[in-house]
């Protein structure tokens, strides 16, 4: 696991704005996440690692109220946050997920619009009447609209069919419709998958430009090229617990990870493809 690019400068010890302590979640007899801290603070990135089945995915949905853990606690600026998706978006966490999930037969525009709603405020009945107030917000959560998409790179297919535009673009959508409700944290579940070199290198690029922007990142990635670039802290799951978090440099070089991926050896038979390459292991520079 080589890297040839220096990772980006840590940043400094900021505001906590997400502190998961304890959480642990549970399905029948499977514990899928277990005891698991973290700790995320202003304007840094943190990658989230882990071989198929660590459990981060599940540790996500634990953060977002998806899943309300089987126990555990996540803060939100310091107030507890209840497992409740709605309640997260509008405390100011966003997420993007593994599997894309737009709106296929809605135009980029509106995709990022359905974002924006959970921040606008006028009710069923004006919406209805098309009142005054109901066409200034409509106005403003478009113009909001067209410049998050003009953030992402995607200025120019405002009307193009979600289902039409290519893969990356429509990851960067995704993105975009997440920004749209106006997060202090973003949570981004494999962003570069599917990706080639080129779109990836755009991935990395737009997170910086995220963070830079004065957000804090949380991200899942099987691309370790691309996660010990961007992050400044990595966490490393295996099995659902805490094998190892801390800088980039160190979860890399650290052999537990490199075992935990592409496993001792002593399972070789069961573990590597026919072609001799590990089937769970990391996917670097893909
Ligand atoms: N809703 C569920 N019900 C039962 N088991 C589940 C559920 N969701 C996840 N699991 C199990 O929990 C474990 C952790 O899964 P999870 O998807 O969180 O891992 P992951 O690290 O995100 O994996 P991947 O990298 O493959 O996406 C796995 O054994 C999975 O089969």
């Amino acid at each position: 696991m080589t890297v040839t690019e220096p990772a980006p400068s840590a940043p400094s010890t900021g505001r906590p704005v997400l502190e998961a302590s304890g959480v642990t979640m549970r399905f029948g007899g499977l514990l899928a996440v277990n005891d698991v801290n973290l700790t995320v603070r202003e304007g840094e990135i943190v990658g989230l690692i882990g071989p198929n089945g660590a459990g981060k995915t599940t540790f996500f949905n634990c953060l977002t109220g998806l899943y309300k853990p089987t126990s555990g606690q996540v803060r939100f600026e310091g107030t507890p946050l209840p497992p409740k998706p709605r309640a997260v978006v509008k405390a100011g966490m966003a997420r993007t997920f593994q599997n894309i999930r737009l709106f296929a037969n809605m135009t980029a525009l509106e995709n990022v619009m359905v974002g924006r709603y959970c921040r606008t405020s006028a009710g069923a009945l004006t919406s209805v009447l098309h009142g005054p107030k109901y066409r200034r917000e409509e106005a403003a959560t478009r113009a909001r609209a067209q410049e998050l998409l003009e953030f992402v790179g995607l200025g120019r297919s405002t009307e193009h069919l979600a289902r039409n535009m290519p893969y990356g673009d429509q990851r960067r959508l995704e993105i975009a419709r997440a920004l749209a409700t106006d997060p202090k944290l973003i949570l981004l579940d494999e962003p570069t998958a599917g990706m080639n070199p080129q779109e990836t290198k755009q991935a990395s690029d737009l997170i910086f430009k995220i963070r830079d922007s004065g957000l804090s990142v949380v991200v899942i990635e099987h691309d370790m090229r691309f996660i010990f670039n961007l992050c400044d802290r990595v966490l490393c799951l295996v099995r659902g617990e805490t094998l190892i978090e801390g800088l980039p440099g160190e979860v890399q070089s650290d052999p537990r990870v490199i075992e935990a991926y592409i496993g001792t050896g002593e399972d070789d038979d069961e573990d590597e493809s026919s072609d001799g390459r590990p089937q769970d292991g990391p996917e670097e520079g893909r």
